[in-house]
């Protein structure tokens, strides 16, 4: 709450955060989404404190981390766990060594880490990989190392720094699915952050967009496209623009039963001509946005209906 964190430099200072308050429920998915530099790493950082906050607090699961004293603030700082872009694995370590690494810190006995170790891997489907070293798995692999060990302490919140951007498309969706199974069978909570919109589209509850050290926007992802002027429905679901006569964007932010357009032929005698756009399934809701071309006599009622029925119509110049 009420973040704020300057970097100071020998000639200048970089306010990196300004003011950022976020809420992240027990239990859910967040992502937060920016431009390189917009300070999502930093607010990553300040959240398990591996840096102080200039100014604000941090609580997790009710209790103020920037309270706390030192020695306290370890056995709380267990209680996150750490997932990085490039898998800050050990080289010269197994992948059973690396995932007991943190359990040797905590000074779990031999045989406990051993079966500790095991359950792990096979939560993340690695069991059959356990001697092998990181130099001899893909980046999936290796990521899927890379959670494992991050859950080794029981965490109840994972953080997540863009722990898809360094794999493809197809490993980025088993990553994903991964985690979303992680969220939903062990109850944790993931605070991720990301450039790639589609994590957003994936797995995310709720979104936050920074832009230079602040919060934009942040919600329930499904809220938020729903919202008027939504900078997430943009960002999710761009639309080229337009420069057709009688153009509208159209936001579905969420799914209908009825065949909308071909009512407002039917109901409303107006053309309707669909110029581009998504329709996508996010967080179980089918939503999107479409560019169309309305046109006929009937055509202010023809957006009113739509805008009756939830959607947002926005016309450009009204
Ligand atoms: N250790 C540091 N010392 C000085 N300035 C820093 C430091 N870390 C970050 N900054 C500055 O703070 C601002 C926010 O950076 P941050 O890395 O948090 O952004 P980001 O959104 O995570 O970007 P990226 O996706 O590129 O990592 C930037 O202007 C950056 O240059």
């Amino acid at each position: 709450m009420g973040l704020r964190k300057v970097y100071r430099l020998k000639d200048r200072e970089v306010l990196a955060l300004d003011d950022v308050d976020l809420n992240v429920r027990q239990g859910e998915i967040f992502g937060v989404v920016g431009q390189s530099g917009a300070g999502k790493s930093t607010l990553l950082r300040c959240v398990n404190l591996l840096e102080r906050p200039t100014q604000g607090t941090v609580s997790v699961d009710g209790e103020d981390l920037t309270a706390m004293r030192p020695a306290r603030l370890r056995a709380a700082r267990r209680r996150i766990g750490m997932v990085h872009q490039h898998f800050a694995l050990l080289s010269s370590r197994t992948v059973a060594g690396n995932v007991a690494f943190p359990l040797e810190v905590a000074g779990v006995a031999p045989a406990q880490r051993k079966r500790r170790v095991m359950e792990l891997l096979d939560l993340v489907g690695l069991a059959d990989r356990a001697r092998a070293y990181p130099a001899q798995l893909s980046g999936g692999q290796k990521q899927r190392v890379g959670i494992a060990r991050a859950l080794a302490s029981e965490p109840k919140v994972l953080l997540s720094d863009e722990a898809t951007s360094a794999l493809d498309p197809a490993t980025t969706e088993s990553i994903l699915e991964l985690l979303g199974d992680l969220n939903r069978e062990l109850g944790l909570t993931i605070l991720l952050i990301t450039h790639e919109m589609d994590v957003i589209k994936r797995i995310c509850d709720s979104a936050a967009i920074m832009e230079a050290g602040s919060v934009r926007e942040a919600g329930r992802v499904l809220d938020l496209i729903g919202t008027p002027g939504s900078l997430l429905a943009r960002s999710l679901f761009p639309l080229p623009p337009t420069d057709a006569p009688d153009a509208v964007a159209l936001t579905y932010p969420r799914s209908y039963d009825e065949p909308l357009m071909s009512e407002l032929t039917r109901k409303f005698d107006v053309d309707v001509n669909v110029l581009g756009g998504a329709v996508e399934t996010v967080s179980g809701q089918s939503v999107g946005r479409l560019n169309v071309q309305i046109r006929g006599i009937n055509r202010d009622a023809a957006l009113d209906y739509l805008d009756g029925k939830g959607l947002l119509v926005e016309v450009a110049g009204r």
